[in-house]
């Protein structure tokens, strides 16, 4: 097996010392199963015999979930049992006598403490290093604390993968974020748990948020104060996907799932300062915008988002909520054709939308293909026409100027899909801002819609709000 920094994310030691009601293998197993990426046989007072069983098991185990089997310190037995690789300590061999015993395709680890002790394995063709202690820790009493500071220098200094050791745990394991390590190594932190399976599976979630960057994304938009729709299903199917949600209020709604009672504009300068705000200190990669009832409002934020040069801008042209209300006056209508789409990567207007974007009726499928090549042609943007509305299945439109593209849902009987355009729209908007292409965000987009009408939650006495949470 050839070495690659992957295979040092969650690298996982054995120490003899926690087995009790477990044997060594079945605690391995556990680990192994729960997602460690390299296992270590580690073994400080074994006769060689028993080694040699102990290590023969413990590498076709390894074999099965392919994960690298390195054993500590006994180059002679990596050779004898064809092992993975070696891991070896400053005390140790040398590295350039491992690498001559072992050949180049074996993966050779060398504990190192110092810049110089680094440089020196990288000379001698060391793999990896493993770099400690981190922390204080309780498998090795004599071991100097080298602490994060100096563990960065390590990192900044040598170019060789680097895996951190030393009294590292789910708790602390955080710290390490940015330090410039391709993971981490623990004994204690696995063996000597309850149930060394789940935190195998804890550590590794903990372990691979290290290296989670996390995206951004503004919705701007209405609230809706029942929480199903508008700005606030916007934020939620933002954190459901995992994006940072961010949002700018167009309008404040008093609504509920049997309808609208009351709404009230915030100015466009507020708007335009709550724009300001999000842009000039977090920039969203991608930019949703939802309900926006008056001409004024649509021209700031075209107006900003021209002067910030917004990227993956995804407009649903909200005029008509589930319920009924009409949430954009007449005049409004024009200057978001005008103005707004222009700008758009991709629009997603549901029929009656797209009715009143083109001027004609669509009441059959191909009138959906030849509205969405009309859309385009005029305003030049993507364009998804939505099938939840007339037609009676769940399927939708992709046209981009070159191909179109059907995207089939399976239409659940469900009754309750007040917010599934506001959903849909953000769930393309977070995907777009994670880097999927628009096709891709589509797809996804509408998997997770899915999901959230298919959970069936069933709220309030009208067309109820969908489990924007049901991934979670
Ligand atoms: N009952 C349903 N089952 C599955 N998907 C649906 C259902 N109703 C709507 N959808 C999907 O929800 C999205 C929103 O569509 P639509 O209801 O047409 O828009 P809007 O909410 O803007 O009126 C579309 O992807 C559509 O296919
Ligand atoms: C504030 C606000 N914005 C948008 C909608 C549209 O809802 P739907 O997604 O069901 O079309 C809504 N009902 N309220
Ligand atoms: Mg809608």
């Amino acid at each position: 097996m050839k070495f690659n920094n992957d295979m040092l994310r969650l690298y996982a030691v054995t120490d003899r010392h926690w087995t009790g009601e477990q044997t060594l293998y079945e605690q391995v197993r556990d680990v192994l199963m729960g997602g460690a990426t390299c296992l270590q046989l580690r073994e400080k007072d074994l006769d060689e015999a028993s080694f040699y069983e102990e290590a023969k098991n413990i590498k076709e185990l390894c074999c099965l979930f392919d994960v690298p089997f390195i054993i500590n310190d006994n180059v002679m037995l990596a050779k004898k049992i064809d092992a993975d690789g070696v891991h070896v300590g400053q005390d140790d061999m040398a590295c350039v006598k491992a690498r001559e015993i072992l050949g180049p395709d074996k993966i050779i680890g060398v504990s190192a403490h110092t810049i110089e002790e680094a440089r020196i394995a990288k000379e001698q063709g060391a793999d990896y290093l493993g770099v400690g202690a981190i922390f204080p820790t309780s498998s090795k009493d004599d071991a100097e604390v080298l602490g994060i500071k100096r563990l960065k220098e390590m990192t900044e200094t040598v170019d060789l993968p680097m895996v951190a050791i030393g009294g590292i745990s789910y708790d602390n394991c955080l710290l390490l974020k940015d330090t410039g390590i391709d993971g981490i190594a623990v004994i204690s932190a696995l063996f000597g748990q309850k149930n060394i399976k789940q935190a195998t599976i804890d550590l590794k979630k903990r372990v691979d948020a290290l290296y989670e960057t996390m995206h951004t994304c503004l919705t701007i938009a209405g609230s809706d104060s029942s929480g199903g729709a508008g700005i606030q299903a916007d934020l939620k199917t933002m954190l459901a996907n995992k994006v940072f949600g961010m949002s700018a209020i167009t309008a404040l709604t008093a609504q509920n799932t049997t309808g609208v009672t009351d709404i009230m504009d915030v100015t466009p300068k507020f708007l335009e300062s709550q724009i300001r705000a999000v842009f000039d200190d977090i920039y969203p990669e991608a930019v949703k915008i939802g309900m926006v009832s008056s001409k004024a409002l649509i021209h700031t934020i075209v107006e900003m988002l021209k002067h910030y040069d917004a990227k993956h801008i995804v407009v649903d042209p909200v005029m008509v909520a589930t319920s009924g209300a009409k949430l954009i006056s007449d005049e409004a209508i024009s200057t978001l054709k005008e103005e707004l789409l222009p700008i758009a990567e991709v629009i997603t207007p549901n029929i009656p939308e797209t009715e009143v974007l083109t001027d004609m009726e669509v009441k059959t499928v191909e009138d959906m293909e030849i509205a969405a090549k009309k859309i385009y042609d005029t305003y030049h943007c993507a364009v998804l026409v939505k099938g939840g509305h007339q037609l009676n299945d769940a399927n939708d439109y992709l046209y981009n100027g070159e191909k179109g593209t059907w995207f089939k849902g399976h239409r659940i009987d469900n009754s309750n899909t007040h917010g599934t355009g506001c959903t849909l729209s953000s769930a393309i908007a977070s995907n777009l801002a994670k880097g999927y292409t628009l096709e891709e965000s589509v797809k996804n987009a509408k998997t997770y819609l899915s999901g959230a009408i298919g959970a069936m939650l069933d709220l309030g006495q009208g067309s109820g709000p969908m489990d924007h949470g049901y991934n979670i």
